[in-house]
């Protein structure tokens, strides 16, 4: 969430953060060398829709104001916290040097592709973040009991992955005693559910490539619209089998199985307004189509319900919400029918993937600490990406007021540092974003109206042909008949038959 250089008790009582690239002084933002400037952070006021009734009680409303409200504006090519680093698809000492990041299906990479790809997420579940700490409290008591101890902690890379997105969907404190507020959430059930998620990834790649030192590095994705009860990528070279002994388990051969959990004490944050932190607990759950209580979520979509959602014109509808219909956007979410009707029991695509693992990576809260989460993602990105290939839309299609607190597109996207906007990642990626996908699509098959329109078209057409064809033979032969020449022949061909005969003769 903030850099570990502005979360001093100066750094937060100025509300600045401004740091320079190199560590030297006067060089905020790296000023000295043209990287960037110090600025007030624009903050998008405009009015969210009525789905949040409590304004002026969390820290997440027009984020990031509530902690800083200055920070630092990169030129050119440059990007970052204090502009130290290459935009997304740069790389080298000026960031002039284009990288390919591809991102490829898991399933199709070699041996050694998918052990390099586990091996990195387990490094960045133990790699304590270089520049990045989280709060683990709410700005209230930011300042820690004595005033003057700040109240954030260190965090490895992988977890600061899933912390984010915790702190993003967490519920509303609105004080001891009281019941939280649960109806909020500033990365699902809106327009910003592709762009915050997209950017999600993107940040975890940056982190990924950088603990590697390798720019090129890019996340797999898993094509999880393959229909049917098996998961094909829980096996122990991939994200890990099913353990023999314990079915919500994972396999002791996988290195997953070693994982633990964090932010799973909802039910503190909640009642006591405390922050989840780098704490970890339980092993990861899951049970791939074993939620014998839902059957509807024991099977994977279909490649055709990925086929119709493409086919969706319109990229969000009001309210803009989760009972949107006709919406792409709530239609790749999983709250509306593949074809795009909303209707409140389905569940579909994205939601019905993480419901299909049934366990952590089912809960909002806890989700990303299953790593199938990264791959889940990639994926709806992908198919967000290849929408925005097709239908081009125009920037002001994205609802710039009255989407839920968080989704409108001048928002800054809670809770990333430095402040990035929906709009900003509401473009297609190849061109604007440095990475692209390497997917084939599905075909919409043809509906059983279109097959008879088209056989009916097809016969027309067939006897259209016959017709031309034998009126056109009759009247050739009365003609030629008529004429005392051989049928079919054009006259060109018979002048040139004639000149032939005479320079014979
Ligand atoms: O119930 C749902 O539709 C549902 C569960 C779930 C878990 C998760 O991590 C998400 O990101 C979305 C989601 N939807």
């Amino acid at each position: 969430q903030f850099p570990r250089e502005c979360v001093t008790p100066e750094g937060l009582r100025s509300g600045q953060c401004c740091p320079s690239p190199f560590g030297v002084a006067d060089d905020a933002c790296g000023s000295s060398t043209g990287r960037g400037q110090c600025i007030n952070v624009a903050a998008d006021a405009r009015p969210h829709g009525p789905q949040y009734p409590h304004d002026g009680r969390d820290d997440r409303e027009r984020w990031p104001v509530r902690y800083f409200n200055r920070t630092c504006r990169c030129n050119g090519n440059y990007t970052g916290h204090s502009c130290g680093r290459c935009r997304h698809g740069l790389a080298g000492v000026n960031c002039d040097q284009p990288v390919a990041v591809v991102r490829r299906n898991v399933m199709q990479l070699s041996g050694d592709q998918k052990r390099a790809f586990v091996s990195a997420l387990d490094r960045a579940k133990r790699t304590v973040h270089p520049d990045i700490v989280i709060a683990t409290r709410r700005y209230q008591e930011i300042l820690g009991p004595d005033g003057n101890t700040p109240q954030f902690e260190n965090i490895t890379i992988y977890n600061y992955f899933v912390w984010t997105h915790y702190y993003s969907v967490s519920k509303t404190f609105l004080g001891a005693g009281q019941t939280s507020f649960g109806g909020v959430d500033f990365s699902h059930e809106g327009p910003g559910f592709v762009t915050w998620h997209r950017f999600h990834l993107l940040q975890l790649e940056r982190d990924m490539q950088d603990m590697l030192q390798d720019p090129a590095f890019a996340l797999p994705y898993w094509n999880f619209a393959i229909g049917g009860s098996n998961c094909d990528i829980c096996t122990d070279d991939l994200l890990g089998a099913r353990s023999n002994l314990d079915m919500n388990s994972i396999s002791t051969n996988s290195i997953f199985s070693n994982w633990r959990v964090i932010c799973e004490s909802v039910e503190d944050y909640d009642s006591l307004g405390t922050i989840c932190n780098n704490t970890e607990t339980n092993p990861i759950r899951r049970n791939p189509a074993g939620n014998t209580a839902r059957p509807m979520v024991q099977r994977l979509p279909e490649p055709k319900d990925v086929a119709d959602c493409l086919q969706v014109n319109t990229f969000d509808t009001p309210p803009y919400y989760s009972t949107s219909s006709e919406s792409f956007r709530n239609t790749i979410e999983g709250y509306s029918a593949p074809q795009g009707n909303y209707d409140p029991v389905v569940r579909s695509l994205h939601n019905l993937a993480h419901l299909f693992l049934n366990g952590t990576g089912g809960q909002t809260h806890l989700s990303p600490n299953d790593p199938i989460f990264v791959l889940l993602h990639t994926f709806t990105d992908a198919i967000f990406d290849e929408w925005l290939r097709r239908h081009a839309p125009d920037s002001a299609v994205y609802p710039s007021e009255n989407a839920p607190i968080g989704h409108n597109r001048g928002y800054n996207m809670v809770p990333f540092w430095p402040p990035v906007t929906n709009a900003e990642m509401f473009v297609t990626a190849p061109e604007n974003l440095g990475y692209s996908y390497e997917a084939d699509w599905p075909a919409v098959p043809f509906t059983l109206t279109e097959i008879i329109t088209i056989a009916i078209v097809a016969a027309l057409v067939v006897v259209a042909v016959i017709f031309a064809a034998t009126t056109c033979a009759v009247r050739n032969r009365s003609y030629s008949k008529a004429e005392g020449r051989q049928p079919l022949l054009g006259e060109q061909y018979q002048r040139y038959d004639d000149d032939k005969s005479q320079s014979v003769v």
